[in-house]
């Protein structure tokens, strides 16, 4: 059955963190000025503007081929490894575009961390799998490595149940553990952004529910881009949500405000199940 704007207006809305109100202005963490992207000759974003507030939890919703997951991956240059593509236009994170030819990739990377659709352990233990960044980034001391994985792994949610089977197999972790698994990587380098691309779609409700709980407990000190289908996920774990149709963003708002009192017909099409 399609959505009603209404059955969004019933969901309990938690609050921003930190006892803040919605409404009040947050500082922009990163910045789209402008950008269209390329596939070869196709172009898959226009003109997209919009700013990202820090430590919120921002949602990139829209049908199927809209161009969220591009955007997404501008947000920390992942498109710069598809041969052929290019963009115009300006990703400035902390006002700073991420696109100049003095930033270095893989520290943008380690800032800007990235979680998949699909858990995407590697064939390693537990501890290793989340010692990985740091040790690429070149950290050896044993003792200082145990630490970042154990309060990585805590800030995952995943410690108290791998605490005592670090040094067996990720792959024999369930999949809801993977995906926390794989949050716990990302963090483990120690970012500022957290860009998650369906993070719960392969899940089953309850590890789901556990997912959007830390989304909700990693906002307070990271700033999060989702991108989701589901648009209930978008209304419960956001705090601004923007509306993306064939590769333009047609608004962006208050996730309630989206959700309950959208400003554009096409919004309010794609949220009563009009199309998509
Ligand atoms: N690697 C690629 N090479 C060429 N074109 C691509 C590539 N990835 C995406 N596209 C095209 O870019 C457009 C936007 O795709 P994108 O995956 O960003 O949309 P989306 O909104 O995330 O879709 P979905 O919700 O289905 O994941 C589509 O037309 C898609 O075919």
């Amino acid at each position: 059955m399609a959505n009603t704007a209404s059955s969004f207006s019933g969901l309990v809305k938690r609050p921003l963190g930190n006892g803040e109100a919605l409404k009040e202005p947050r500082k922009p963490k990163i910045e789209s000025r402008s950008l269209c992207f390329y596939y070869g000759d196709a172009q898959a974003l226009h003109d997209i503007s919009m700013v990202i507030p820090e430590r919120a939890v921002t949602a990139l919703i829209g049908p199927s081929g809209c161009g969220k997951s591009t955007f997404l991956r501008t947000l920390n240059r992942m498109n710069d490894i598809i041969e052929g593509t290019r963009h115009t236009g300006e990703i400035l994170l902390d006002g700073q575009d991420i696109y100049d030819s003095d930033v270095d990739v893989v520290a943008l990377r380690k800032q800007v961390g990235m979680v998949f659709q699909k858990s995407t352990p590697f064939p390693k233990s537990i501890f290793d799998n989340v010692a990985y960044g740091p040790r690429v980034a070149g950290l050896k001391d044993k003792e200082k490595l145990a630490s970042i994985v154990e309060s990585s792994l805590k800030r995952a949610a995943l410690w108290k149940e791998v605490q005592t089977r670090m040094h067996e197999s990720a792959m024999a972790l369930s999949g809801g553990q993977q995906q926390r698994l794989c949050i716990a990587r990302a963090l483990a380098t120690d970012p500022q952004v957290l860009l998650m691309d369906e993070p719960a779609s392969a899940l089953d409700p309850a590890s789901t529910a556990r997912i959007e709980d830390l989304i909700f407990e990693l906002k307070e000190n990271y700033t999060i881009v989702i991108v989701t289908h589901n648009m209930q996920q978008a209304a419960r774990v956001s705090d601004f949500t923007a509306f993306f149709l064939k590769g333009s963003l047609i608004e962006i708002g208050d996730t309630e405000q989206i959700f309950t009192n959208p400003r554009e017909k096409q919004t309010q099409d794609y949220i009563t199940g009009r199309f998509g």
